[in-house]
């Protein structure tokens, strides 16, 4: 397991609410909390950026997370990201946000602690560039955006 240095911003973290920890064997992502001292109401088509009471400096630049909505708060209200994927660079030590939309149609109460999303930490291959003229073959070509169909 990699060992990512993380730092408490709000002392309610480790004390009213856990750290992030995977959920099970398997799991992939860590839920992050909403670090808020009061509920928060969000109306419908709104977004608000939210505090995890943490950061984290990831170092490693092969390295990089990224902020992923649940799937069940996103399916059933409708709370999702105002950024769609939030993306925390390796260099970045600043505190952990998360921009959260209700692109529902009902009202969403937010509440202290409440479980909004969840990081994943994931593999970077930083590219440099090689310019060229021309591509060598291949078999697809500039053939995209639905060239093959649907079936
Ligand atoms: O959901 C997010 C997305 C980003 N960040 C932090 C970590 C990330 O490393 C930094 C910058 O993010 P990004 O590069 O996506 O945003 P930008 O709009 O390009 O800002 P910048 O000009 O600071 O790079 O903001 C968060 O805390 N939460
Ligand atoms: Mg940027």
């Amino acid at each position: 397991m990699k060992k990512i240095d993380i730092k408490i911003l709000d002392c309610r973290i480790g004390d009213h609410f856990p750290l992030p920890t995977y959920a099970t064997i398997g799991s992939a992502g860590l839920d992050l909390r909403a670090c808020i001292n009061d509920t928060v109401v969000l109306a419908p088509g709104k977004t608000t950026l939210i505090p995890t009471g943490l950061a984290i400096h990831i170092k490693d630049a092969t390295l990089a997370a990224v902020i992923l909505p649940r799937s069940g708060l996103g399916h059933k209200y409708g709370i999702v990201l105002g950024n769609l994927v939030g993306l925390i660079d390796s260099d970045y030590h600043g505190p952990l946000m998360v921009s959260v939309w209700n692109r529902g149609h009902d009202f969403v109460t937010l509440k202290p602690g409440d479980r909004i999303a969840q990081i994943v930490f994931l593999p970077v291959i930083q590219a440099e560039f090689n310019l060229v003229v021309s591509f060598d073959t291949s078999e697809r070509g500039e053939r995209g955006f639905g060239h093959s169909g649907l079936q």
